[in-house]
């Protein structure tokens, strides 16, 4: 495979884009904070499906970070995430920095409703602000035909739906399948930050919120089921549970039986934290 064009100004990354559009070529883009795993070239596969042309942008927005998260530890490996690019098959990787996405004197923020209410908010509250805020920017600077968003990120995916429903952007936004690990673990840049121990018990999360959405399936009472599962994942080893929520699929309203619905999770290991989400099988 050739190596990805790599360029770090909008300026670029717009008349390259213009040169395929002009030549008939779709594009897609899959968007990424870098530190690229499995489940980014999944997203990659998914974007070269659809489009003769792949961009990825690695860019770790300070905006979507809390002063006290982890902004500086953030893994950046950037010529590791070049070869990656490279055997994925992606045209271009946009590494724009910090200046390039917000000069001096940016002003705005983007700040949606609906799906991005609870779950993550409660926990990190200016957090979809400033995700809404850089895909605005990312998928106006490149104007994709499409852009690729994995499902281990839900709540994130809801939101970016609604954003581009609400403001218009002419972006076909496509959920992909959360890429795992052979015990389950969906594989996260974070899962870097993780000891031999700690990984021993990420990787009970997934069965252990399967087990919840089988007992809700089967007629379990939601607050029951969703407080055993809290107790489950203390129990295996998770320092603290920030939730265990069962909501309806897309809107991520309170779910009710009988409609499509998933179990989502957030809990730390130390100092790292994990999230995770599953389907509520039909029942
Ligand atoms: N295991 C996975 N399967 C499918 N998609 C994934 C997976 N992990 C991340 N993605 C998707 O890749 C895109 C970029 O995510 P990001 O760069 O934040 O990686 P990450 O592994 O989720 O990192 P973090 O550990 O910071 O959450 C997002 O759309 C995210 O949902
Ligand atoms: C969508 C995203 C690239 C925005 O910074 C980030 O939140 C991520 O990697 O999931
Ligand atoms: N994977 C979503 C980005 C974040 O948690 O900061």
């Amino acid at each position: 495979m050739n190596a990805p064009i790599v360029v770090d100004s909008v300026t670029a990354l717009r008349a390259q884009v213009r040169d395929w559009r002009q030549a008939g070529l779709k594009v897609a883009m899959v968007p990424t904070m870098g530190a690229l795993h499995d489940g980014h070239i999944s997203l990659i596969r998914i974007a070269l499906e659809r489009a003769e042309r792949c961009v990825v942008s690695i860019f770790v927005n300070p905006t979507q970070f809390a002063p006290t998260e982890d902004l500086d530890k953030y893994p950046r490996q950037l010529a590791r995430d070049l070869d990656r690019l490279r055997e994925a098959g992606a045209h271009l990787a946009f590494t724009p920095g910090v200046s390039e996405m917000y000069p001096a004197g940016f002003a705005t923020k983007i700040s949606v409703g609906g799906p991005s209410r609870g779950l993550e908010t409660d926990f990190r509250p200016s957090f979809f602000d400033g995700v809404a805020t850089v895909v605005a920017k990312l998928l106006l600077q490149a104007a994709p035909d499409c852009a690729v968003f994995g499902e281990k990120d839900y709540q994130q995916l809801c939101v970016v739906r609604q954003l581009c429903r609400d403001l218009d952007l002419a972006v076909e936004i496509v959920g992909a399948p959360t890429v795992r690990d052979a015990h389950g673990l969906a594989m996260s840049s974070r899962n870097a930050y993780l000891g031999e121990g700690e990984l021993e018990i990420a990787r009970k999360l997934n069965l252990i919120l399967r087990r919840a959405a089988a007992a809700l399936s089967a007629g379990a009472d939601e607050a029951g089921a969703t407080g055993d599962t809290a107790k489950a994942l203390v129990s295996a080893g998770f320092q603290k549970v920030d939730y265990v929520a069962a909501r309806t699929s897309v809107t991520l309203e309170p779910w009710q039986r009988g409609r499509d619905g998933r179990v989502l999770a957030a809990a730390w290991l130390g100092t790292t934290r994990l999230i995770d989400n599953v389907e509520i099988p039909s029942a």
